[in-house]
This record gives structure tokens, C-alpha cells and sequence, in this order.
């Protein structure tokens, strides 16, 4: 059954996550086909299990939809983009749940780990609108405009989250060569802001064989199955050959853990090729072929960790490395750490400190000069931002990704956020963490004061009022507090003046090189 235009004022409509609508926009233009829709239930299981879906077909990873349990009760939904634009009609088939343990909450109090379970929808997604949200729209045809363009070309794909240094186009040129084949650069855009990706890659292509693609797509990062879906995409695309680092399924098995699927050619839908060893030869000055390098003769290349610390540091990445246009991309995606946005996130109990703490840290940095401060204190967001929520879990949970989200757009413009919210969650502390990381830097510092000083301070008469009864869910009496085990400085206040407490955190963000020394 098709839906009339006229049908779709009736549907409920869901406004899928960034990751489901990125999924969505797959299923849409063909590239995750032969699926047709989310998955259900035991497809979803036999997908984790084995690779494979109910009926044998190889597919490696789960793609399914979370829904409000109020949209179980549907036949038919309405998927819309952000600004609520119609995208596709779910055909529900079939609804199922799931438990999803707390993540971030290794060797908690079990009392405190209380599982959370979401519902989901399977079922045939039809088609719409294509998606117009996103960068480079222009550049991220469909399957069918991509195999149109490659009129069954040989062709080599690369999928990417990464740029693409001098080695790897002398390897790609190498097996283009070889193959006598055309070559699909995807560069895989997830939930972050990658345009710097898409740009690095776009600089490259001058250095490639003509008629090089670049598609970017958007694609989540699944550890363990990333590069067997990027597989699949690009065989819908029309590669027919894929091209597989030596060590990246292992690397992407060691992040997984035992969810991983091996990468040989079985388990992958077009030919995996992988690349001979090539290093720069200091003698010539060229990259080649190790097998032509006199061992003596190999400069070492520098390791992800050295170029991350280059970066920190606002050192040139060498020039021969590394084209220049991908090093400028690199630089502007991470500036030295003095100039990176940074996200400085104080946890602790009420009273323990955290707001006298972020204040003296906010006027330090503002009187230092060269940053911009916006300070996101508990009791000040709470009659602001979050004015009108309350103590629950669910309450505080949604002030602190409140709190996260305005800390990680500050993050992204190169500014310096400084939070001090109870933060009682570690999967939510943990969640920002994630939000911040994937702008710039985040450092979590645990105001360890104990309890008994806390309420010994009992600046507001809270705490006696708890002791009472009167408050319900009072951090510390009567609603938890997870411990943090990540934190980068922990600060116990009850031997210390508030002046020693920010020199502390000073001397940190100095020591990281987020701060310059006076
Ligand atoms: N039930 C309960 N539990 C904890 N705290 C309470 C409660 N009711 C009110 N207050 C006051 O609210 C401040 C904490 O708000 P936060 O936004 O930081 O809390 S949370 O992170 O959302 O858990 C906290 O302020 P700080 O003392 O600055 O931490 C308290 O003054
Ligand atoms: N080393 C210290 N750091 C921060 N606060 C301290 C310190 N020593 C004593 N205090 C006092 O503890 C109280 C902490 O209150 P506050 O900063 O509002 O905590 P919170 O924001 O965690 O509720 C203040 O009265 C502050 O003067």
C-alpha cells in the first residue's frame, strides 16, 4: 500500500535521532539495499550474533528505529527531517523492545544501574523526500547517480573517518593502477561536524587519478561493523573492489571487543584489496614501496598519538607527511590546545564547592586574557535554562545534556565553558563528555568534598531540611551520587581555601596546555 499526499495530515510523525536519520537517508536512496526498511526484532539479534540477517543474507549491522511507546500502537508513521519536513512513511510490521544497560557505570551500586528499556519499529520505509539537511549536499549522490557516473568502471572504494596522508595516495594510485580501476573516496560524515573530512579529502583528489570521486556518507560509526557496512555502501554504489588497511579490521576488532566481524572476502559483499606496506624513503625523498626501501632508508611515519600531540601543541605537521591542504584542515579541525574550545565540568555534592571553585576559575581566565569564559553554573541554569524541572532523574538527566549541549557549542567556537552542576549520572556526565569531545576538549573535575563537611557548610539550610524530610531526593541523603572514575583532577575542599582549589585546576589546564603559564 502506497500513501495518498492528502493521508499524511492524519499520521502521527517522529522526528528520528541524527543517527537514525542518517540511517534513513541510506534506506532511502537505495544505499543499504536489500534492506527496505528497519529491522526487526530477530533480524536485529541475528545481525549482532552473526552477521547475517534471519534468512541468511550477509548484513553486518543492526539498523533499527527507537520510537515512543506511544507510536507502538501505529500502523503507519510519518518520518520527518529536523525542521519536521516529511522524509518517508514507516509501514509498521512490528514493535519490539530492547534493555540497554546504563552505559559508563563499570562496578556501580547495582541499586543505583537500573535498566532502561526503548521501544523500536521495523517495517518498509517509503520514500518521500529525499533528505536536504546536511553539508556538502551536492556531493553525496545516491547509488544510482554514482554507479550512472561509474558506467560499470572497475573501481576501488575507500571508506574513511580519517584524511588521507601521502602514503595512502601512493598506495591508491599504485592499485588504480593495477586494477586499472577508478576510485570512490567516502569519506563516512557521522553525527559530528565533518566538513573538515570531506574538505581534506576533496584537497586530495587533484593528487589522484582523474575522475576520482568523492561521496560523502552519512554514515554512524558502528565499532566492529564500520567497515564491513561502509563495504555494502559501496558496493550499492558500484565499487567492486574495497580497499582494507592490513591492520584495520584488527584495529576496529580491538575497539570492539568480540563484537567484531572478520573482513575477509566472505564476509564482504565486493573484493577487500589491501594495500602493499609503502614508507617514505629518506634517501630520494619519495614514498614507495617498502620492498624497494633500503631498510636504513625508512623514515618512520608519525603514529596517530604523535600527530594528535603535534596538533595540541600547534606544531607543522611536515610537509612530507602530509599535503598542506590537509595539514590546514587538520590544524583548523584541532588548534593548538591555547586556542581549542574547552569544556571545564565540575561534579560534586551540593556544598562541596563547585560554584565558588568555577567562579574563581571564570574571573582567572578572564583576567589572564586571549579566552572567552561563559560560566554555566547549577543554580543559575536551573532558574534560567532549565527553569521549571525538577529532581527526578529524568529532570536533572535533561539539565545536564541542557548544560552539555550549550558547553559543547561553546567548545565548538573556540571558547572555554565552565559548568558546575551536582551532575549525580555518570552515563549522562559520560554522554557529554561525548557531546564536548566531538568540538574540542573536555576536562571533568570531581569536587570530592566529603558529605559530613558539605552539610556541615549547609550554606543554604538544605541539608537540614532533608535531614527533615523536607526535601525529597537530596543528593547525598536521599538521591544518589555515582562517584566519578574518570575525572582529570579530584579536589577535596575541606582542607583547602577556595584560592588553592583554583590554582589546582589552573595548574592543570596549564600543564594540558590549555592555558599559557604567566
Ligand atoms: N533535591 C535536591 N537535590 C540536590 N540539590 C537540590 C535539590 N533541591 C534543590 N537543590 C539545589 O539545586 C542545586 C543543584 O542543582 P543542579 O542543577 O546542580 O542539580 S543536578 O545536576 O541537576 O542534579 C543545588 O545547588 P548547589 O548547592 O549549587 O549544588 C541545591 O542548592
Ligand atoms: N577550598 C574551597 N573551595 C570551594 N569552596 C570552599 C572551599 N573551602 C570552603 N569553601 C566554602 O564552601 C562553600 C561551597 O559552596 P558552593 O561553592 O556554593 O558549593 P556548590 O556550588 O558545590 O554547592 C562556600 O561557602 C565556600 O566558601
Amino acid at each position: 500500500m502506497t500513501t495518498e499526499a492528502g493521508d499524511l495530515r492524519d499520521l502521527p510523525s517522529l522526528t528520528p535521532g541524527p543517527a537514525e536519520l542518517a540511517d534513513l537517508e541510506l534506506l532511502l536512496n537505495g544505499a543499504f539495499q536489500p534492506l527496505t526498511g528497519f529491522l526487526g526484532a530477530v533480524d536485529a539479534a541475528t545481525v549482532a550474533a552473526a552477521g547475517r540477517l534471519a534468512d541468511g543474507t550477509p548484513w553486518p549491522a543492526a539498523v533499527t528505529l527507537a520510537v515512543p511507546e506511544d507510536l507502538t500502537k501505529e500502523e503507519r508513521v510519518v518520518l520527518t527531517d529536523p525542521e519536521g519536513v516529511p522524509l518517508a512513511i514507516l509501514h509498521i510490521a512490528e514493535t519490539w523492545q530492547d534493555n540497554v544497560s546504563p552505559a559508563g557505570f563499570p562496578g556501580g551500586d547495582p541499586l543505583r544501574a537500573s535498566e532502561t528499556t526503548s521501544w523500536h519499529a521495523a517495517g518498509r520505509v517509503e520514500t518521500l523526500a529525499l533528505p536536504e539537511h546536511g553539508t556538502f549536499r551536492r556531493l553525496r549522490l545516491t547509488p544510482r547517480e554514482v554507479r550512472a557516473e561509474l558506467a560499470g568502471a572497475t573501481t576501488l572504494a575507500l571508506a574513511t573517518r580519517g584524511p588521507l596522508h601521502r602514503r595512502h595516495l601512493g598506495q591508491l594510485r599504485q592499485l588504480a593502477e593495477k586494477l586499472d580501476a577508478r576510485l570512490l573516496l567516502m569519506p563516512l560524515i557521522g553525527e559530528g561536524h565533518d566538513d573538515a573530512l570531506v574538505r581534506a579529502l576533496l584537497a586530495v583528489r587533484r593528487e589522484l587519478p582523474a575522475g576520482t570521486l568523492v561521496v560523502p556518507v552519512p554514515l554512524i560509526e558502528r565499532p566492529g561493523r564500520d567497515l564491513a557496512l561502509a563495504a555494502h555502501v559501496a558496493a550499492a554504489y558500484g565499487a567492486t573492489h574495497f580497499f582494507l588497511e592490513p591492520a584495520a579490521g584488527a584495529e576496529e576488532a580491538a575497539r570492539a571487543g568480540a563484537q567484531a566481524l572478520p573482513l575477509t572476502s566472505g564476509q564482504l559483499p565486493i573484493e577487500p584489496v589491501t594495500p602493499e606496506p609503502w614508507a617514505y624513503d629518506e634517501s630520494v625523498e619519495v614514498w614507495r614501496p617498502v620492498s624497494k626501501i633500503e631498510p636504513d632508508h625508512i623514515r618512520p611515519e608519525p603514529t596517530e598519538a604523535e600527530l594528535a600531540a603535534m596538533l595540541d601543541r600547534g606544531e607543522k605537521i611536515p610537509e612530507w607527511f602530509t599535503l598542506p591542504a590537509v595539514a590546514e584542515e587538520l590544524r583548523r579541525a584541532n588548534p593548538p590546545r591555547h586556542e581549542r574550545g574547552l569544556t571545564v565540568f565540575f561534579t560534586g555534592l551540593s556544598g562541596s564547592g563547585k560554584s565558588t571553585i568555577a567562579r574563581g576559575l571564570a574571573d582567572a581566565l578572564v583576567e589572564r586574557g586571549g579566552r572567552t569564559v561563559t560560566l554555566l553554573d547549577g543554580d543559575v541554569v536551573r532558574r534560567l535554562l532549565s527553569a521549571g524541572l525538577t529532581f527526578s532523574r529524568d529532570d536533572r538527566d535533561l539539565n545536564i545534556r541542557r548544560i552539555g549541549y550549550v558547553a559543547a557549542e561553546i567548545t565548538r567556537h573556540g571558547g572555554v565553558a565552565i559548568c558546575a552542576p551536582i551532575a549525580p549520572y555518570a552515563a549522562t556526565r559520560a554522554e557529554v563528555r561525548r557531546m564536548v569531545n566531538a568540538a574540542g576538549d573536555f576536562v571533568l573535575v570531581h569536587v570530592a568534598t566529603p558529605l559530613e563537611e558539605c552539610e556541615r557548610r549547609d550554606r543554604k539550610g538544605l541539608y537540614a531540611k532533608a535531614r527533615a524530610g523536607l526535601i525529597p531526593e537530596f543528593t547525598g541523603i536521599s538521591d544518589p551520587y555515582e562517584l566519578p572514575d574518570d575525572a582529570e583532577l579530584t579536589i577535596d575542599t575541606s582542607q583547602l581555601t577556595p584560592e588553592a582549589a583554583v590554582e589546582r585546576v589552573l595548574d592543570l589546564l596549564v600543564a594540558g596546555g590549555w592555558v599559557r603559564s604567566e
